[in-house]
């Protein structure tokens, strides 16, 4: 399947704010007047990344990811419309974001994603999901369908 460059239904993309003074920035990440009841995160968790390393391609079946992308370093962000009933299926959007332009991402069930440090330091990425990641304590299969190791798989990085 050959995907085609665009704006991908339901994600949703903002800009974050840091807020600079003397002593360094904050930034806020999200907050509950701000996001749906249905992608509203249950819990957060963040990784590190080395340079010139990539996670993914992966998709969820039930879970929306909420990412942020503040720094430090920099992100090449994919995105993939696999989702044969939406709007923007078989769509690919590339986002960049982190450090110089620290960026909020939901992205629904179905988009495959992947990221890519293309800075020059270890990495550092937010997640706040809508759902718990292997169910309540632990005890569920992870919702994760994994591409990286698919031969001829159509979500390739570059
Ligand atoms: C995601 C997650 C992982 N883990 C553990 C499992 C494993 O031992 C270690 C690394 O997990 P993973 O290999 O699944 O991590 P990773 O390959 O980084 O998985 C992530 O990839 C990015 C692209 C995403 O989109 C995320 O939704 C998630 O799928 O951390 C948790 O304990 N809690 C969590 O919420």
């Amino acid at each position: 399947m050959e995907f085609k460059k665009g704006k991908i239904h339901d994600v949703l993309v903002r800009p974050l704010t840091k807020y600079l003074d003397e002593r360094g920035w904050l930034a806020e990440l999200y907050r509950s007047d701000e996001i749906a009841e249905e992608i509203m995160p249950v819990m957060a968790y963040i990784s590190m990344t080395q340079p010139g390393v990539a996670r993914g391609p992966h998709e969820h079946v039930d879970q929306t990811d909420y990412f942020c992308f503040i720094g430090p370093s920099n992100f090449k962000i994919y995105l993939w419309d696999n989702r044969k009933n939406s709007p923007t299926y078989g769509v690919k959007q590339v986002i960049f974001a982190g450090q110089d332009v620290p960026m909020m991402m939901t992205v629904p069930p179905g988009v495959v994603h992947a990221y890519k440090n293309v800075g020059i330091g270890n990495g550092i990425v937010f997640n706040a999901p809508n759902k718990l990641f292997a169910g309540e304590n632990k005890k569920q299969p992870v919702d994760e369908i994994r591409h990286e190791d698919v031969a001829s798989s159509p979500f390739v990085l570059d």
